[in-house]
């Protein structure tokens, strides 16, 4: 009854910027505040994503599809995809504060994002963390009436500062709700994530 479950990898690659990068990159981001603005999703649905996100940081952008071009190979190989030549990597900044979420999607299921082959999320936030929740949740997939969908089986994933994850960007996943008692900006749940398109 199973045989019909894709199973869904992801690889989280801890350590991944420098420790002078990260904090770098936590005191560019404390400065920024000003210029975050709630998200929306492509589809415009309420009550669907509640975050805030950085459009431009231009900086911090071209570091981190930097690392990550460096890395490729070793990403395809990790999760046994066949290479391909990136086309470009894209990148947005967002922040989860108290009770913000993401709920089930995929990430390239229209025609604008279907060029995202591969998701990477970086994860970073203040010492001593304090948000609980936020779990990145993978679900595997299925293939009803021809179309990926997901299946109740799935993968809970710590967002661990300074580690980023690689999934594909088919895959329905979500963003658990954020607990942060202080609802202070400096204690939010940050990325950097994006896609490398093919
Ligand atoms: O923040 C995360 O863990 C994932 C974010 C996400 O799924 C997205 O921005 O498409
Ligand atoms: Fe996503």
């Amino acid at each position: 009854m199973n045989s019909d479950i894709l199973v869904s990898n992801y690889l989280q690659i801890d350590d991944f910027l420098t420790r002078e990068d990260k904090k770098r990159l936590l005191n560019y981001v404390f400065a920024e505040e000003a210029e975050f603005v709630p998200t929306s999703t492509s589809t415009d649905e309420t009550n669907y994503r509640r975050s805030s996100v950085l459009y431009s940081f231009p900086d911090f952008a071209e570091l981190m599809s930097d690392r990550i071009y460096s890395s490729l190979s070793t990403i395809f190989n990790k999760l046994e995809l066949p290479t391909f030549e990136s086309s470009h990597i894209e990148a947005q900044l967002t922040a989860h504060n108290e009770g913000n979420y993401y709920k089930v999607h995929n990430d390239n299921g229209s025609s604008g994002t279907a060029t995202r082959e591969l998701t990477y999320v970086y994860y970073f936030y203040r010492e001593p963390k304090s948000f609980l929740g936020g779990e990145l949740v993978i679900y595997d997939s299925k293939i009803e009436n021809g179309y990926y969908t997901n299946a109740e089986s799935f993968k809970t994933i710590e967002p661990r500062n300074n580690s980023i994850v690689f999934f594909q960007s088919r895959y329905m996943h979500e963003v658990l709700p954020v607990n942060c008692p202080s609802r202070s900006f400096q204690d939010s749940r940050f990325t950097i994530n994006g896609w490398i398109h093919r």
